[in-house]
């Protein structure tokens, strides 16, 4: 990229080494309220009680993912794809500002602040309303984000089966928390990249690569996102955040950040057609430190409930959880939870805050969505159908878990 900066501006990263702030542009972003605030918000949301090393944020990820956009930019261009300063500039923003609509705790809390909103959705009205505030500068990159943008390979760069987002987040979880399963080539996979008709393809060569990439995200999954006490320990922040909903809107006096009560005490929604919520702002002020300090609050509140799972989060004496490769049985859930009540003495109207059942899934690969290869003879082929192992099709079932969690000892009427 030409654009030069005023002064040169130079991130250290701890997976990466030293990473550049490439234009003026880029860095005013990176500078604005609503980007630093995802310094104040774990990528991995409460993964840090399973792997204590897990204290990285969505600040550090969106950091290197513009890193690796820019090394990939680079790399196809050595290899005669045209890409403009301007692409160039506009595919690091979107990138920068793929995951600019996560909330506290990341995926934890995903959908229970703002009822049903996925971080996607999300992302795109920070976009929107960062556009206005930097004059339509983010137009390219808002195009490349949501997929509107004629050269379709940019948008596949920032999501699709094989992104940098996912190649950066691997590198870095495994480095975090120390899980040598999730190790993969990013370096190999992005030399092998190249533009066939507009689209991400892999050369042959960097076959192995791959599916030692998708193996290792599915192993990160189970291992990792989806381990059994991070599950319980994001079960229990949702009862909690639940609970408080239901104070906050029976006009009990909750202590805790003014916009964080906002998020508790209005049922705040988003109708797509009247643009920027007024809640935006308010949203773009909340952090994991809010959910934190109320929690501290709420340990001494005059709810049994709220206090008793705020003491039992603080000190981490997390629900017991059963887990299984079958769907539970009925029955015995029906005897599990009278058990729990009977134990617990909870009324059968709280009873719900300190038992908590459903399900997990993760795939491998998604048949519809292909990882493309081009073989040595030119032609372009499905991973799946490329590989000489058939474990990558057997990668694109989806694959079930079924849990119950309860709390393990208190006693409440
Ligand atoms: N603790 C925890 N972390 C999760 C969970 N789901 C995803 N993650 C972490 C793993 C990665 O660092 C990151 C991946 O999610 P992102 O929001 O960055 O991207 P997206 O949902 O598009 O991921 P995908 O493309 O589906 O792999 O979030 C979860 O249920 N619990």
């Amino acid at each position: 990229m030409n654009r030069t900066l005023k002064s040169y501006k130079i991130i250290n990263d701890p997976v990466y080494g030293f990473i550049n702030i490439p234009s003026e542009l880029i860095f005013a972003v990176i500078d604005h309220p609503y980007f630093q605030r995802l310094r104040r918000i774990k990528q991995l949301g409460l993964t840090d009680m399973v792997y204590p090393g897990a204290l990285h944020t969505r600040f550090h990820h969106a950091i290197g993912a513009m890193h690796l956009m820019s090394i990939t930019l680079d790399q196809l261009r050595n290899k005669g794809i045209e890409i403009s300063d301007i692409e160039y500039e506009a595919a690091l923003l979107a990138i920068l500002l793929h995951d600019i609509g996560h909330g506290p705790f990341s995926h934890a809390l995903e959908s229970i602040l703002l009822k049903g909103q996925h971080h996607e959705t999300l992302s795109l009205l920070f976009f929107d309303e960062l556009n206005k505030q930097f004059h339509g500068q983010l137009s390219l990159a808002r195009k490349i984000f949501v997929g509107s943008y004629e050269r379709k390979f940019f948008h596949q760069l920032v999501s699709s089966q094989l992104d940098i987002d996912r190649l950066d987040y691997l590198q870095r979880d495994c480095f975090f928390t120390g899980v040598s399963e999730g190790t993969i080539g990013a370096d190999r996979i992005i030399k092998m990249m190249t533009i066939i008709n507009d689209e991400v393809v892999i050369e042959e060569k960097g076959i192995y690569s791959i599916e030692n990439f998708l193996n290792a995200r599915r192993l990160m999954y189970w291992q990792v996102y989806l381990h059994k006490t991070t599950v319980c320990a994001e079960k229990m922040l949702i009862n909690l955040i639940l609970r408080a909903k239901h104070l906050g809107s029976s006009g009990f006096q909750l202590p805790g950040s003014i916009e964080f009560l906002g998020f508790l005490t209005k049922n705040l929604t988003k109708d797509t057609s009247t643009g920027t919520p007024a809640w935006l702002d308010d949203f773009a002020q909340l952090d994991d430190l809010d959910v934190w300090g109320a929690i501290k609050l709420w340990k001494d509140i005059d709810d049994l409930v709220l206090s008793q799972i705020s003491k039992m989060f603080l000190t981490r004496n997390l629900f017991k959880i059963h887990l299984s490769n079958q769907p539970l049985d009925v029955k015995e859930t029906t005897t599990l939870k009278l058990k729990v009540q009977k134990k617990l003495m909870v009324s059968d109207e709280n009873l719900s805050y300190f038992f908590s059942e459903g399900e997990i899934s993760n795939y491998g690969y998604l048949t519809e969505n292909k990882i493309l290869i081009l073989t040595k003879k030119g032609e372009v082929l499905d991973v799946a159908s490329a590989a000489d192992l058939p474990n990558i099709k057997a990668m694109s079932k989806i694959v079930k878990k079924y849990y119950a969690c309860h709390a393990k000892n208190l006693t409440l009427r």
